[in-house]
This record gives C-alpha cells, sequence and structure tokens, in this order.
C-alpha cells in the first residue's frame, strides 16, 4: 500500500484522553472488522484481474479469428450455415427478447461527456420538439423482415423518431398518400436491387418533373445504390465514355454526385459487381420546362445509335417520307451540330432538340405517333 492509500498518520499528542479497557476493545475489534475488509477486497481485485485477463484473451482471439476468417472469406460460409449462429444469440432472439431501448440525444452526450467542438462545427439538436420531427417511412417488399423490422423501430422509439414501416413495392408506392404534409424536408433512400434502382430512378425524375409525390418540394434529395457502372454513367460528363441516355436524363432535372463505392464482397451474398452509392441533387431552376416524355422519348431515339452521327438517331423520331429535310431544319434551327456523336451532346443541346420536336408537332400531330420500329405494312394489315 503506498503511503498516499494509508491515509493521514495520527499523532497522539499529551493531551490525548487516556481511553478505558471496554473502549480498546472495541477499538480492537473495529481494526480486526477493517483488516478483514482489506483482505476481502483484495480477493475481490485478484480475480477481478483475473478475468479482465481472461477476457482480453477471448477478445484477441475472437478478434484475431475474425481477421483470419475474412481473409479466408469463411464468412461467406458461416452466412450460409445458420446453425452455426452463436448460442446465446439464437436464445436471446428465440426467446422475443428486445434489445434494450436507445438512449436519448440528451442522454448519449451527458452519459459521454461529449462537449460541442467549435473546431468540428458540432451543434447537437437537443430539442426534442425539433427531433420529433424526423420521421422515418421504410418501404420493404419482403414482409419477413417484419421481426426485425419492429425490433428496429421499438429501439427507436424512446428518440420519438416517428417510424413508419409499409409492406409494399416500393414501384407502386403512393407518396402523396403517405407523406401528405410538405413542411417538412425528405430524403428518398434506397439500397434496392439494381433493376428496381434504375426504374426507380426514371419514375421519380418523372415525378420531379412533374412536381408531384415526393418532389412536391423542390429540396428532395435521392440517395441511391446502384450497379457502379450504372452509377458512374448517371454521373458521366459530356464526351466521357460512360455518358449515355440516363446520364442526360438524370442531369436534367438533378445534379448527380458520386458519393462512394461499396465493394461486392461487402454484401452477402456476394453481387458480381461492386455497388456505387450516388447522391441526387434537385436542380432549383430546372433546365427545360418540357415534360418527361417527350424528353426522355427524343433522347432515347438520340442515344440508339451511339456511335453513329446524331441525326442518325434524332431523325428516327421522323416519318422516312421527308425525315432529311425535316431534320437538317431542326437541327439548324436548335442551332446544333447534327455530325456531333450522342455522347458529345451537352444537357442544353439535348433540350434544344426536344424543344424544336416540340414545336414540330404543333404542325404535324402525326409525327408524335410515329414508332419507326412498327412493322412497315402495319397499317395494311
Ligand atoms: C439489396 S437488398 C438490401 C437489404 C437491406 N436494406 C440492406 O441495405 O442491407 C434489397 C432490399 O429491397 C427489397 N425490395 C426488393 N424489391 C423491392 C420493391 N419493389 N419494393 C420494396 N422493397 C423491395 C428486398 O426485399 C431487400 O430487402
Amino acid at each position: 500500500m503506498s503511503a498516499s492509500e494509508q491515509g493521514p498518520k495520527i499523532k497522539y499528542g499529551e493531551s490525548a484522553p487516556k481511553l478505558d479497557k471496554a473502549q480498546l476493545q472495541f477499538m480492537k475489534l473495529i481494526e480486526e472488522q477493517n483488516l478483514d475488509r482489506v483482505q476481502k477486497l483484495k480477493r475481490i481485485r485478484r480475480n477481478n484481474l483475473l478475468t479482465a485477463g481472461a477476457l482480453g484473451v477471448s477478445v484477441l482471439a475472437i478478434y484475431g479469428y475474425s481477421i483470419f476468417s475474412v481473409q479466408q472469406e469463411k464468412f461467406l460460409d458461416d452466412f450460409e450455415e445458420p446453425k452455426k449462429m452463436a448460442q446465446p444469440s439464437a436464445r436471446v432472439l428465440q426467446s422475443g427478447m428486445r434489445l434494450p431501448p436507445m438512449p436519448t440525444i440528451r442522454e448519449l452526450v451527458k452519459l459521454y461527456r461529449l462537449q460541442a467542438r467549435k473546431q468540428l462545427s458540432q451543434n447537437f439538436l437537443m430539442d426534442e420538439r425539433l427531433t420529433d420531427k424526423i420521421r422515418l417511412l421504410l418501404v420493404e417488399k419482403d414482409p419477413r423482415f417484419g421481426e426485425t423490422l419492429q425490433l428496429l423501430k421499438e429501439c427507436a422509439s424512446p428518440l420519438n423518431i416517428q417510424f413508419d414501416i409499409h409492406y409494399d413495392d416500393i414501384l407502386r408506392f403512393n407518396m402523396e398518400q403517405h407523406i401528405p404534409d410538405t413542411s417538412q424536408r425528405i430524403h428518398l433512400i434506397g439500397n434496392l436491387p439494381f433493376a428496381i434502382s434504375t426504374r426507380l430512378l426514371i419514375n421519380w425524375l418523372d415525378d420531379l418533373a412533374a412536381r408531384r409525390g415526393a418532389f412536391r418540394r423542390i429540396d428532395t434529395c435521392m440517395t441511391l445504390t446502384f450497379q457502379q457502372e450504372v452509377a458512374e454513367r448517371i454521373c458521366a460528363p459530356v464526351g466521357g465514355e460512360q455518358r449515355c441516355r440516363l446520364s442526360v436524363m438524370s442531369q436534367v432535372w438533378t445534379e448527380p454526385v458520386m458519393k462512394f463505392t461499396i465493394p461486392g464482397k461487402a454484401f452477402v451474398p456476394k453481387p458480381q459487381v461492386d455497388v456505387g452509392v450516388v447522391k441526387l441533387i434537385p436542380l432549383k431552376r430546372p433546365k427545360t420546362q418540357l415534360p418527361f416524355h417527350l424528353v426522355e422519348r427524343v433522347v432515347r431515339h438520340i442515344f440508339s445509335m451511339r456511335q453513329k452521327y446524331c441525326r442518325r438517331g434524332y431523325g428516327t423520331l421522323l416519318p422516312p417520307e421527308d425525315r432529311e429535310e425535316v431534320a437538317q431544319k431542326l437541327f439548324e434551327r436548335a442551332e446544333v451540330q447534327d455530325t456531333l456523336r450522342p455522347f458529345e451532346l451537352t444537357v442544353e443541346q439535348c433540350l434544344r432538340l426536344a424543344e424544336v420536336y416540340s414545336e414540330h408537332l404543333v404542325t404535324r400531330p402525326d409525327v408524335a405517333a410515329y414508332d419507326y420500329r412498327a412493322p412497315k405494312n402495319a397499317e395494311v394489315l
């Protein structure tokens, strides 16, 4: 025991009162009890040290094993064999026990003594009247996730986050019905199957152009996952190898930003490709007022012959009788060089070509229904 642990030394002076026999015996008893307590504490301390050591060794062993497993990609095998699930975890889940509720932000900040740091621009949102406004609306098609999602909902309840779960198809989900109030900001986040996220993006761009659904507010952002290659196409600049119809359509109404890539091996089961996370921020001033479907039709035709001059694909919007002549006039009116390749066209040039096509439909409404892929003798049949 160190000197500081022993406590202050008592000096008995001449004037100290003499103790009688009973008092001395009582003090002896107390001293014995104290000695006993010290021995007990020493034992507890030794046991604690042993337990801590054992735990430390276990943690290191688990950690080492995890690194080894991940390197060997064994974790995939483990996942495919649910029988190997740790017995205690399985017992907890099967017993229907719930995770403990999450503390509030105020409690967390207090518990961990997290003082806001100015240099990190930290400001904690403590006002529960405001945090109460955060609303999570979750759409999942597979009802098997019912219990797990309910568990998350319960954990979030102390944060007063409104957490609604819908078992539905996101492609048919009616945003206006489920989010009638537009006073709060909306952020659409999706980690959906690749085919769904591309279709969904087109649907949501259509909604954005018409300012409906989740886009009754112009500041509704989307953060979605795509196959890495598709994510790159969405963000591709003019002249880029990846530039395509999806790049132009996305960039007419939004500014797409490539946020990061998730390696395929982060998923179980592992997809064949990496995943790109793209945030699409709606433009405050859309580049056109033309209807989505008209722009989509024109851009689709332009890119239908990606390596040819853009007049080739654009020309297929027009019936063959006067195609060359009309196409030339429209290119002149749009002030776009007809020998550019589709991937060399800016969004603005694509939109000018859509505008002159739209004007052409005013005098020739029949052209709107023209489909160059339709069988030539369809009318005869
Ligand atoms: C790539 S998994 C992501 C799973 C999980 N959310 C995650 O991030 O790890 C895609 C999820 O989308 C769901 N899903 C697939 N098609 C859907 C649709 N049309 N509407 C809503 N959810 C869908 C699947 O059931 C699955 O849970």
